[in-house]
């Protein structure tokens, strides 16, 4: 069982959020992670965003994803209109980072996202959403708007104790590199992204 390990107001570029890390015990080094703005109102709805750990895009501001744009638009919209990101510890949807720089060295090869990771023996998306839904718990919400174009996301809150409000897109235009990703995204998994936009 996961539970609060430990939890501080950190000022950011986007205002202040209040970040919390859980896990099972306190040694461990890569806690999921929620970061609370400071305006959020837990009468209402609460606007959340699941987000999966992508060191590339949002560290190191990779082309071939929209990762870190999207977490910066999260934290700029819950900034605003209050609201909840939980950061997830699923590099590479959960297969890693050396996994997914050796489907990245695929793709190089010309096979897309999904190819790759097949390739290497590894699923399409080794995700599971579960933990987000008990951090939830642990932080007593129960009704959300979730921030995401994933319908998979989508269903892990339909099923569960969590009260689905709305879905609130969060798309970010395509440029020339991250195309046939995006591309990818709308064909395989479904992700709810309008033509123009890729
Ligand atoms: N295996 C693999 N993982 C990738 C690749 N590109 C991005 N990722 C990972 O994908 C995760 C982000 O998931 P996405 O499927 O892009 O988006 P999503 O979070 O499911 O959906 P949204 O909520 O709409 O953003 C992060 O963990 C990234 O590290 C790739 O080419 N291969
Ligand atoms: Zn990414």
């Amino acid at each position: 069982m996961i539970k609060i390990q430990a939890e501080a107001n950190v000022p950011t570029e986007h205002g202040t959020f209040r970040m919390i890390a859980f896990s099972e015990n306190e040694n461990d080094w890569m806690p999921h992670m929620a970061i609370v703005a400071e305006n959020t109102d837990f009468s209402k709805p609460v606007n959340v965003r699941f987000h999966s750990e992508c060191i590339t895009g949002e560290v190191f501001h990779s082309k071939k994803c929209e990762c870190g744009q999207q977490l910066d638009a999260a934290m700029k919209y819950i900034h605003e209109n209050g609201g909840i990101i939980i950061y997830l510890r699923q590099e590479g949807r959960n297969i890693g980072i050396i996994n997914k720089l050796k489907a990245y060295s695929l793709q190089e090869k010309g096979l897309d996202t999904v190819q790759a990771n097949l390739e290497l023996g590894l699923p399409a998306d080794d995700r599971n959403f579960g933990v987000a839904i008990e951090i939830l718990n642990l932080l007593d919400v129960k009704d959300i708007n979730l921030l995401t174009n994933n319908p998979e996301k989508v269903k892990y809150v339909v099923d569960s104790n969590i009260h689905l409000n709305s879905r609130v897109p969060l798309q970010i235009p395509a440029n020339e590199i991250s195309k046939g990703y995006l591309q990818t995204k709308k064909d395989f998994f479904g992700h709810l992204l309008d033509d123009n936009d890729n």
